[in-house]
């Protein structure tokens, strides 16, 4: 079985993907079904979002890390957790992560969603699931490569590596050799760029949530692609 990761999302995907967007989306969108969410659906853009108001529907993103006027919150996973969404369809949209989504899901035959939080879960499922390949995608920062969901990556190859045997790609190898060198979470997802921002805006706390390594089996999966929308449940 072929592992691999793209430190930026690619396009095309035949098998087995799972979007990482650590900080902060695909954090919070786990924390959304932990919270008994009915689904989540990834939007493409703002108006899109606003659009789908709705009774039963929160609209939930950012743009520079904040919420946006007229949704009903942001980004924040620790935000996210102080709510209850049963019977809700909560509607995602955010700068990286639900972009890199929504790229996956045009082509892959299963798409997952993991962060540290969930990292084990997903490993597992990616690994029940694949067929030839397992593709780890990182969301990235607005187009670059970014240390957080790389080192991500690196955690989710390493459970990988522990449940069969992979032929890796460049992008496999580098984000293990950078998860083997850095031991603590919390380094690379702060010293980040994403992560400066988060907490230059006082968001501190959400990279420590963040940084939380496999406390949740909850594996958000794409269900549908149907007329657009990009639909995922808990699995
Ligand atoms: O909300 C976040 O943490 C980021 C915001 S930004 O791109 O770093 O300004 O969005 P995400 O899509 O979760 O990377
Ligand atoms: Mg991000």
């Amino acid at each position: 079985m072929r592992l691999r990761v793209d430190l930026l999302p690619h396009g095309e995907y035949s098998d087995t993907v799972i979007v990482v967007d650590v900080l902060r989306a695909t954090t919070t969108a786990t924390v959304f079904l932990e919270h008994h969410a009915d689904r989540l659906l990834f939007s493409g853009s703002i108006e899109e979002s606003l659009g789908m108001k709705a009774e039963n529907t929160i609209i939930a993103g950012e743009r520079g890390g904040l919420a946006v006027a007229g949704f009903d919150l942001g980004n924040s996973p620790i935000e996210a957790g102080a709510g209850s969404y049963a019977g809700k369809t909560v509607v995602m949209n955010t700068t990286n992560g639900t972009y890199a989504a929504r790229v996956a899901s045009a082509s892959a035959k299963h798409v997952l969603l993991g962060a540290l939080r969930n990292a084990h879960a997903a490993a597992r499922k990616a690994k029940g699931l694949a067929v030839e390949e397992i593709a780890i995608v990182c969301s990235g920062e607005r187009g670059r490569a970014s240390l957080d969901d790389t080192y991500t990556a690196g955690v989710l190859c390493e459970y990988l590596l522990a449940m069969g045997e992979f032929t890796l790609n460049d992008g496999a190898r580098i984000a293990l050799t950078l998860r083997r060198q850095v031991g603590d979470p919390i380094e690379p997802l702060s010293s980040s760029s994403g992560g400066m921002s988060l907490e230059s805006k006082g968001l501190g706390e959400d990279i420590r949530f963040c940084a939380r390594i496999s406390e949740s089996t909850i594996v958000p999966t794409l269900q549908s692609t149907q007329d657009g929308q990009v639909i995922f449940v808990s699995s």
